[in-house]
């Protein structure tokens, strides 16, 4: 078939290549030529493992192409993805404005009937709203259908998430536009569900809200840990063997980041609001999460009592592993909370430097090794589980730090392990090695 797709960002790049891949012609549009000049010469503009080569590849086959213009983009198009960004407005709900803009270009330039498939995450009524703007704008009568087709990868992952997810939603309101995307998508092989328009619409709503949830909670239980005693990897482990939990996605951390979870949580509760139903557990949800992004510097503060002077080095920046994104990462939080209490901060970052440089406050100077982060840094903290940053030795950071003292955002060692190291090792939900035990106490 015949594809165009609109605005070539993590999710946009990632589903037109994969759609080539599967063997359909795709044409992607974006209104940033730089990027489109990249693209072109198939490179990809956004770090995601694996990407590229499959790029390359398409486009050598003839099957996958970039372009600045609509209407080179849409001439025989039988099908458009919009995939540009809907992010937070300042009240919390969802900015559509690249929605609206996409949505009059190709009312403007549709040249014959069309399906328009909705893969940006959009606040339920969306697609009827982008269905009334296209025809708004087409010159002459033609059929338009759109469909909500929410995308559910994982950044880091994106590739192997769009060969191999768990679902593709599709919701329409007509069954030939319904078959259609069905037809296209058809080769991935993945389980496809098949519902309305708002209830797909819904379905991405709600599934980012009950991740975030999952967050919350188990970063919840891991403070509670930390203040009775328990393990939280060994309470998560235990929960996760009840089959109804499920032992995925319960790692206690720093709260969570990134494009989404952040922005999707904020939209649903005024969705909720304007609907007279507020969301009053999403509510905590997402206070929890921005507690959490404090807790490692008020363990710091904690520790040392004042961070006055104190040189600190940040190991991993993006808001995890595998990407180059900064958007809502906890690092940003951290490093502001850390120069406002008057530490030095010094960053690294196996491949987000660039972007952090744009996001952090301005006294942070960057390393270009976690090695040199940490020589003459009082203590480290640990943001990011980067493979890289996981597979340095305890004793590394022993001959490395001018103290061997490590704050772990996201439990990458073994607490006993470093107390045999001789490290002062502070992590989440877990027993602080080398710190004066409390005296015995009623639990009651
Ligand atoms: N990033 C992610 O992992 C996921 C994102 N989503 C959703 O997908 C949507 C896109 O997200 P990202 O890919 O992260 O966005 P992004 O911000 O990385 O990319 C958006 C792209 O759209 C282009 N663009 C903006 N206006 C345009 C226009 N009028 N015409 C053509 N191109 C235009 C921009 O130049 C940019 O390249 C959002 O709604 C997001 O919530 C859904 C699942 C995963
Ligand atoms: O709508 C989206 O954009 C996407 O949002 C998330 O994907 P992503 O944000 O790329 O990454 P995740 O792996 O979900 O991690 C999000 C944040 O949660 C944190 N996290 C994740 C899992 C966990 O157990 N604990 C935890 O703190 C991560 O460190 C990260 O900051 C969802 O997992 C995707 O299904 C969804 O498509």
């Amino acid at each position: 078939m015949n594809i165009a797709v609109v605005g070539t960002g993590y999710v946009g790049l990632v589903t037109g290549v994969a759609l080539s891949d599967i063997g359909h012609n795709v044409t992607c549009i974006d209104i940033d030529i730089e990027k489109v000049k990249k693209m072109k010469r198939g490179e990809s503009p956004i770090y995601e493992p694996g990407l590229e080569d499959i790029m390359k590849k398409n486009i050598e086959k003839g099957r996958l192409d970039f372009t600045k213009c609509y209407e080179d983009g849409l001439k025989n198009a039988q099908v458009a993805y919009i995939a540009v960004g809907t992010p937070e407005k300042e009240d919390g709900t969802a900015d559509l404005r690249f929605i609206e803009a996409v949505a009059e270009s190709i009312g403007q330039h549709a040249e014959h009937d069309i399906v328009v498939v909705t893969k940006s995450t959009v606040p339920v009524g969306t697609n009827d709203y982008i269905r009334e703007i296209i025809q708004q704008n087409l010159f002459e009568n033609m059929k338009v259908d759109v469909v909500s087709n929410p995308e559910f990868l994982r950044e880091g992952s994106a590739v192997h998430d769009a060969f191999h997810g768990d679902r593709i939603v599709i919701g329409a309101d007509t069954q030939s536009a319904a078959d259609t995307i069905e037809q296209v998508n058809l080769p991935f092989g993945i389980p496809i569900y098949k519902t309305d328009i708002r209830s797909a619409e819904m379905i991405k709503y709600a599934s980012n809200a009950f991740l975030a949830t999952k967050i919350s909670f188990v970063n919840e239980i891991s403070n509670l840990c930390d203040a009775l005693g328990a393990n939280i990897e060994d309470v998560t482990a235990g929960m996760g063997m009840d089959a109804r939990i499920g032992n995925k996605f319960l790692n206690a951390g720093i709260g969570y980041g990134g494009s989404c979870f952040p922005k999707d949580t904020s939209a649903l509760v005024q969705l909720a609001d304007q609907a007279g139903e507020p969301f009053e557990l999403l509510r905590s949800v997402i206070k929890t999460n921005d507690k959490q992004k404090r807790l490692l510097v008020e363990k710091a503060k904690e520790r040392f009592g004042s961070l006055q002077g104190k040189t600190v080095a940040l190991l991993g920046l993006a808001f995890k592993p595998n990407t180059d994104d900064m958007r809502e990462a906890p690092s940003i939080t951290i490093a502001q909370e850390l120069v406002l209490a008057g530490a030095n901060v010094v960053g690294y970052d196996p491949i987000a430097t660039e972007n952090a440089k744009n996001v952090l406050p301005g006294a942070v100077t960057y390393a270009t090794t976690a090695k040199e982060a940490c020589q003459n840094a009082d203590f480290a903290m640990i943001l990011t589980e980067w493979d890289e940053i996981q597979a340095i030795q305890l004793d590394e950071y022993k001959s490395w730090l001018n103290e061997p003292i490590l704050f772990d955002g996201r439990n990458c060692h073994n607490p006993t392990k470093a107390k045999q190291n001789g490290i002062e090792y502070h992590s989440i939900g877990r027993p602080t090695t080398q710190q004066q035990k409390q005296p015995a106490t009623s639990p009651n």
